[in-house]
């Protein structure tokens, strides 16, 4: 603006400048007129010249011509009086006028005269014409320069003041300039900072475009790589967006979808490359539009042809289109169906779990309420799995279960149910028998079909079966309860012997009861200290010295009183329990050791539970060091059981055992199927003859002979041998004949408290005399 003014100003101030150049022209032009006087003075001059050429013509001193030129040259000079600058001058008087006039009319009254000056009396005719004239002209030549004077003036005047507006305009102008040079710096410096700005903001729009750019990439990269099929329409139903996936999925070749395309062309389009029914697409299009209308979002299937299961998520957008995701969900629904399928039924056997099982003694019960039936609920477990499974190997287990479930499908009715409880545990219901005895036939059929050897790959493996038998409605009227008198009715067949079946008693439950009273008991026996220690001596039949004392458990319970071993250890191995009470027995059986003279040991029983679920080898190693005993006073006594497994690692710690010092004893030697198998695997440093050998020594000549036997055998392994149970002095003697080193029993001595330890000790001969016959 203030610019748009400055130009403004100085425009008008040039033109201004221009006009007063053209004025000062003229001022100069009318300078000029100066030239009146001039005239004037030039035309007295040529008037006064041509009156002396008369009178030279006169005197003979020129010729006519010259005469007549000096006329021609005055008529030239008056001629100027006619001058429109002249007139001007004259214009100012009527008399310079009338002046003027006259002479006109003198010189036309004398050019005849002039032409014929040779004529006698023209020269003084021309004069008596011009004489009169000349003073007045000479008058007009004073007010000529008089007028001429007054014009200098002025225009020196008019000079003067436009020299001043010139100087002005020109002051105005430079001051114009100036203006302009400020105005202009100014506007560049704020060109240059626009300039600045407007370079700022284009780094700015630029940087922001290049961000864009790479969150469109992104965008387009999450779009391309979701796993999710997506599709975005606009209000008028058009596609905005689709991912690559989305054309994937609905085999679309790339560039086929393109935005603006309504969903029904898409689909024509899927329709057209066979991935879709055109029922199919007409049912997606319904969806679609019924989805579109929805506030909330919308989910519905959708299956192509090849069997695919698109899982379809729809929501609607402000602006009325929608935007819609695509999940092919066929691997999650068969991943679905087989996490349903394996909720239900066992992997390994495919036979219904318990879940199902559940379900049917359920429904079985009230089929057979409706129809007035009996039914009868099997439970059964396999008799020496755990052996087959740790010797065999787990995969041998697995195989055998998968055979006894097809052994099992082959005795049973179409319209019965096996099922897999767990481990080795089957069941099975039988539908519609008239009598229990039908149950006991299938159960008979089952033990029958169980025992047979099963080939499985290399191994030929033996087992049995225990079974359960509830009877509905008889031993219970609900799913629960007649599954749990089957589980009992089985508790009480393994406990009866292998291979059998039982049916449900209700004294079976109250034995049960009893015993997980016994258990619950056990538990807390530990902590409220209710064991204790019992020492029975072991005697050298030679020195008939006390060489060693066993110790035996007890439990004392605040009700029952002392209970024996036989009733709580099985328990207590079951429950695992054994572990921490055999740690408290080895260590309490040490620490009392040393109280005893230093040739006295202390011989401790190993579970094999101990051997399967503890460190066996740091128990006794720690309890040694804590207690201080030397390894040499300890003799670890173990049964069968523990070498049955015959595991590396059992033989690992029975060798890590022996090389800590300890001696190791076998237990209860005879009675088991393979004692002399596992002593000639093992170096045992004792073997202990059992007592049922023992008891009718006296009696049975084939005990007699087992006896002579084992003594013999350890003597060739290089083995010590202790009889047990040693109750008579008849037993002793034949012991004592058939070369038994050591002898245990209630002839020396019954297991004592710690306290009467001492006191058997200090017995000066344990051993009665055998020639006394004491
Ligand atoms: N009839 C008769 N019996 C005699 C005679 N001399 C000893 N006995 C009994 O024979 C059993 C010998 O123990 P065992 O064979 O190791 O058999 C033991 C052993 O297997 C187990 N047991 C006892 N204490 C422990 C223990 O601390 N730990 C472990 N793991 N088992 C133990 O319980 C079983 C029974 O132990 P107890 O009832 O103490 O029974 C003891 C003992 O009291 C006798 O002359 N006549």
């Amino acid at each position: 603006m203030l610019l748009a003014l400055a130009i403004g100003v100085f425009v008008a101030a040039a033109a201004y400048l221009s006009y007063l150049i053209i004025e000062r022209h003229r001022a100069l032009e009318s300078i000029s007129r100066y030239n009146i006087t001039f005239t004037v003075a030039q035309g007295i001059n040529e008037f006064v010249r041509f009156e002396r050429s008369l009178d030279a013509y006169a005197h003979g001193d020129v010729d006519k011509d010259e005469v007549q030129l000096r006329y021609d040259i005055l008529s030239n000079r008056l001629r100027l009086f006619r001058d429109s600058e002249f007139r001007e001058f004259t214009d100012l008087s009527p008399d310079r006028e009338a002046l003027v006039a006259d002479l006109e009319r003198a010189y036309r009254e004398i050019e005849p005269l002039v032409r014929d000056i040779d004529q006698p009396g023209a020269r003084r005719q021309i004069l008596a014409i011009l004489d009169p004239l000349q003073p007045r002209l000479v008058g007009l030549g004073s007010q000529a320069n008089q007028y001429g004077g007054q014009l200098a003036a002025r225009d020196q005047a008019e000079l003067l003041r436009l020299q001043w507006l010139f100087s002005a305009l020109v002051a105005g102008l430079i001051g114009s300039g100036a203006w302009l040079i400020v105005l202009l710096l100014t506007h560049n410096s704020l060109l240059t900072r626009a300039h600045n700005e407007l370079r700022a903001v284009t780094v700015n729009l630029r940087h922001q475009e290049e961000m864009l750019r790479t969150q469109n990439n992104l965008f387009d990269a999450a779009l391309n790589n979701m796993s999710q099929g997506l599709c975005m329409f606009d209000g008028g139903h058009r596609l905005i967006v689709a991912n690559e996936r989305y054309a994937w999925m609905y085999g679309l070749p790339p560039g086929e979808l393109r935005a603006g395309m309504t969903l029904r062309e898409i689909l024509e389009r899927i329709v057209a490359h066979d991935i879709c029914s055109q029922e199919g697409a007409d049912e997606l299009f319904t969806n679609h539009q019924a989805a579109g209308d929805l506030t909330r979002p919308a989910g519905f299937l959708h299956t192509l042809r090849d069997g695919r299961i698109i899982a379809v998520s729809q929501r609607a957008m402000p602006d009325g289109g929608w935007v819609a995701t695509y999940e092919d969900i066929t691997e999650r629904q068969r991943t679905e169906a087989r996490i349903a399928y394996l909720a239900r039924h066992d992997a390994l056997t495919k036979l219904p779990n318990r879940i199902v099982f559940h379900e049917r003694v359920a429904q079985a019960l009230a089929r057979a309420r409706r129809h007035g039936d009996q039914l009868a609920v099997l439970y059964l477990d396999l008799d020496h799995f755990k052996n087959v499974n740790d010797t065999l190997g787990h995969a041998v287990g697995d195989a055998l279960l998968r055979s006894v479930a097809e052994r099992l499908r082959s005795v049973i009715r179409e319209e019965d149910t096996i099922a897999r409880l767990g481990g080795d545990e089957f069941a099975i219901v039988q539908l519609a028998i008239k009598h229990p005895a039908d149950a006991g036939q299938l159960a008979r059929r089952i033990v029958e079909a169980l025992s047979q050897p099963f080939d499985l790959g290399d191994h030929q493996v033996l087992i049995g079966t225990s079974v359960g038998i509830a009877v509905a409605p008889a031993n219970g009227e609900d799913a629960d309860q007649l599954m749990k008198h089957a589980d009992i009715a089985l508790y009480d067949a393994k406990s009866e012997g292998r291979s059998t079946y039982r049916f449900f008693e209700p004294q079976m439950d109250q034995r049960l009861q009893a015993r997980r009273a016994l258990e619950l008991d056990l538990r807390g026996a530990l902590e409220h200290g209710e064991f204790e220690l019992h020492f029975q001596p072991l005697v050298n039949l030679t020195s008939r010295k006390i060489i060693c004392f066993e110790a035996l458990v007890r439990w004392a319970h605040p009700e029952r009183g002392l209970v024996p071993p036989s009733e709580f250890i099985p328990v207590a191995e079951e429950i695992g329990l054994i572990v921490p009470i055999g740690e408290w027995i080895l260590r309490q059986a040490c620490s009392e050791a040393m109280h005893w003279p230093e040739d006295i040991s202390v011989a401790v029983n190993l579970s094999s539970i101990q051997f399967q679920r503890s460190n066996v080898v740091r128990t006794v190693s720690q309890t040694l060091l804590e207690t201080g005993l030397p390894a040499n006073r300890l003799e670890l006594e173990i049964t069968e059981t523990v070498l049955l497994q015959e595991s590396d690692e059992t033989l690992t710690s029975l060798h890590a055992l022996r090389a800590l010092g300890v001696r190791l004893s076998m237990d209860d030697f005879g009675t088991g199927y393979s004692s002399l198998n596992y002593i000639r695997r093992f170096p045992f440093d004792k073997i202990k003859i059992d007592q049922c050998f023992v008891q009718d020594v006296a009696t049975n000549k084939d005990s007699l002979t087992i006896v002579h036997t084992i003594v013999a055998l350890g003597r060739s392994l290089e083995m010590t041998t202790t009889a047990e149970g040693v109750e008579t002095q008849e037993q002793l003697t034949m012991l004592r004949a058939a070369g038994c080193a050591e002898a245990q029993g209630s002839l020396f001595g019954m297991p004592t408290p710690a306290s009467g330890v001492a006191a058997l000790l200090q017995k000066p001969n344990p051993v009665p005399d055998i020639r006394s016959g004491r």
